[in-house]
């Protein structure tokens, strides 16, 4: 495979929190590839690392050792404006608790990513309208965050973490806050936009239902990737490849929970 064919590249990355009697070893040498328009979730119990991973490739922690690379550009290495151009227009992040902005409505809470880079109004108002009638938010728009349910905000957010068509948006137990149903609404809203769209998603989650709608998942355990599912295509339903899923969790956590 050809090295530009990766889009996301994480090397032998280290995590370390804290130094001496304190000292946390959150992620031991992490290495994988994302290919472009891949949905890859990322499990494993509480404490592995995810978060530290997502927020490492998010440039919201810097990691102890190892290189992230998107589109072959090693991410430490950007300052200024190189970095707010990374952090605003080439990642998208969903947020468990969807982190909307109470004082704006859904629709300025979507486009303010555009608003801040000075992307014109016109191209503002097709990208939202796009956006909203995929995520089923249209008659949300001039609604206030505590106007909404939890489902409605976090396709909210879905449509903010999208709007900049990003590389790659980074999920962070998306579903965590949902109720089964909104879970698998909101799912089922970006699988499409995957499919139809082609939007990379790296996407952390405990809940193997969220999970099987991944084309690939990696289980991290004590920081490091100890196991990896790939959905089997052409043919494998969603069904069989979440059965797969729960077989790994069980595995691992000596049960047959689908939450880790
Ligand atoms: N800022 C920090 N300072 C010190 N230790 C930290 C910090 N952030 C995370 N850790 C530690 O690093 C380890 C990995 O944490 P992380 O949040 O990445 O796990 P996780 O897999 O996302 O867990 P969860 O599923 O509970 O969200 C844990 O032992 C955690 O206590």
């Amino acid at each position: 495979m050809n090295i530009s064919d990766k889009l996301l590249q994480v090397k032998e990355v280290h995590k370390t929190f804290g130094e001496g009697q304190s000292e946390t070893v959150a992620l031991k040498g992490v290495s994988f590839d994302v290919l472009p328009g891949e949905f890859v979730g990322i499990m494993g119990a509480s404490g592995s690392g995810k978060t530290t991973l997502l927020n490492s490739i998010a440039t919201m922690l810097k990691p102890t050792s190892g290189q992230i690379l998107l589109e072959g550009k090693n991410i430490s290495s950007f300052k200024g404006s190189q970095l707010a151009n990374y952090r605003g227009s080439k990642i998208g992040y969903l947020f468990q608790e969807f982190e909307l902005i109470d004082n704006l409505t859904a629709r300025e809470n979507i486009i303010l990513p555009l608003s801040i880079h000075g992307v014109n109004p016109k191209e503002q108002e097709e990208q939202l309208q796009k956006l909203a009638k995929q995520f089923d938010i249209e008659s949300l728009l001039n609604k206030f965050p505590s106007q909404m349910s939890g489902g409605q905000k976090q396709r909210v957010a879905a449509a903010r973490a999208l709007i900049s068509s990003p590389s790659i948006v980074l999920a962070d137990e998306p579903t965590g806050a949902l109720d089964t149903k909104n879970a698998k609404t909101l799912m089922d809203k970006l699988y499409s936009n995957n499919q139809t769209e082609g939007t990379t998603i790296l996407m952390v989650t405990h809940d193997a239902n969220a999970a099987s709608f991944c084309s690939r998942i990696l289980f991290i355990q004590d920081g490091v990737i100890f196991h990896e599912l790939r959905k089997n295509v052409p043919g494998e339903t969603q069904n069989s490849f979440y059965e797969r899923i729960l077989t790994v969790l069980a595995q691992l956590g000596g049960g047959s929970s689908n939450v880790l």
